[in-house]
């Protein structure tokens, strides 16, 4: 349940308020993370089930080319209390603007989200991180370090010559919500592509085949006055690279090189998609300071992966040759590492071309990266 008094679910920056602004419940379901009926011993329609994000006087956070962004108070279904004075927690609220391209980013970005986050019933259960065969390890937080904090360093040569700390590199998904009205259609696709995606996943395809944003809606009207909200972790607000150490720099770096590991590339690395709050989280608030920051990459709505790239030049070679690709990968991976001295089709040219291609886009990335950063070219 939201209340949104100031209309800011409309994907508009709110008003002024008062202190006393009426009430306006609106009501939303959760799309993402899709929670496995056996993860809970809950009715699954029941009050137990119901959070309240307060959206009334929402501080904003932040606004960029499609979206706003209002830090809200989410207060969880009953038993789960947040240690604060009234049991809520402050969560970054991200809504898009009226346009069927801003809502598509939104959805796109949702889904990447997902993807990094895997299922939500995975977490803590005993085959989790079994490790056999057949066992479903990128759904279950394959990803999910992406999300997490550990403790350590992290050795990412060759683009980062020195140990990075292995923090977090995006927000955490707090959820992707629909209103209510389109709440029906929206959940019965995304099981659809989920149950989809599930069965792919285990024929070793197409794990990340959900749709994408399509360019050429950027400007069209929204189909719905209301939007969808996508809730993130509070990260802070945007670095400052000319004030920063190069040690957190270079960290801000290796965020690119992480999300490369796991074969995704973000596509909009700007000091503006970075943030920066006091830290350690582990602290208190009040205990928090900026000699400790937490950095962060937010903003994925362009975020590509290997798997999306390929049927991407896959459908291009089908409009230019009339006839399909033929799945001769030759074991090549993302980076396009394969023997020189052999003699290959045709096909098996256009594969590594394929992989090249991406493995050189990840290289350029890392180069604005690190001009954004105003970090030297080094190796
Ligand atoms: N999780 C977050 N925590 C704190 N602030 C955030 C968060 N997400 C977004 N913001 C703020 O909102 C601004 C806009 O967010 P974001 O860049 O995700 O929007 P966008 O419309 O997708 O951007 P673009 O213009 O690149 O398309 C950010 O620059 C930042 O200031």
């Amino acid at each position: 349940m939201v209340n949104d008094p100031q209309g800011v679910t409309e994907g508009k920056i709110a008003k002024k308020g008062g202190p006393d602004l009426e009430p306006n419940p609106r009501k939303y379901k959760r799309v993402w993370p899709v929670v496995h009926p056996t993860a809970s011993s809950e009715s699954p329609d029941g009050d137990d089930k119901v959070a309240f994000l307060n959206l009334a006087n929402a501080p904003l956070l932040g606004r960029g080319n499609h979206s706003v962004v209002h830090r809200g108070a989410l207060r969880l279904p009953s038993g789960i209390d947040a240690y604060t004075p009234d049991g809520s927690t402050a969560v970054a609220a991200k809504m898009g603007f009226p346009t069927r391209g801003a809502r598509s980013l939104l959805a796109h970005e949702a889904g990447v989200y997902n993807q990094i986050f895997g299922e939500a019933n995975v977490v803590g259960s005993e085959d989790a991180d079994d490790g056999a065969e057949g066992s479903n390890k990128d759904s279950g937080g394959g990803k999910r370090h992406l999300m997490e904090h550990w403790t350590g360093v992290n050795l990412l040569t060759p683009d980062i010559t020195q140990p990075v700390p292995v923090g977090a590199v995006v927000p955490k998904l707090f959820g992707y919500y629909v209103p209510t009205d389109e709440a029906e259609e929206a959940i019965k696709s995304t099981v659809t592509e989920a149950g989809q995606t599930r069965k792919e996943e285990l024929d070793g395809d197409d794990y990340w085949g959900y749709s994408s944003y399509d360019e050429d809606e950027l400007n069209e009207p929204a189909e719905t006055t209301l939007s969808p909200i996508l809730l993130l972790e509070d990260c802070g607000k945007p670095i400052k690279p000319h004030e920063m150490h190069i040690d957190d720099r270079t960290e801000c770096l290796s965020f690119l090189v992480r999300l490369y590991l796991e074969d995704m590339s973000h596509s909009s690395f700007y000091p503006r998609n970075i943030m920066v709050q006091p830290g350690p989280l582990s602290s208190a608030p009040k205990d928090r300071t900026m000699q400790n920051p937490s950095f962060r990459l937010i903003d994925l709505g362009r975020a590509d992966h290997w798997r999306m790239h390929t049927q991407r030049e896959v459908e291009r070679y089908k409009k230019k040759h009339g006839k399909d690709l033929p799945e001769e990968r030759l074991e090549i991976g993302p980076d396009g590492y394969i023997r020189d001295d052999v003699e290959y089709t045709p096909e098996q040219r256009e594969w590594k071309t394929i992989a090249l291609n991406w493995a050189r886009a990840k290289q350029e990335e890392i180069c604005r990266g690190r001009e954004q950063l105003l970090m030297e070219r080094w190796g």
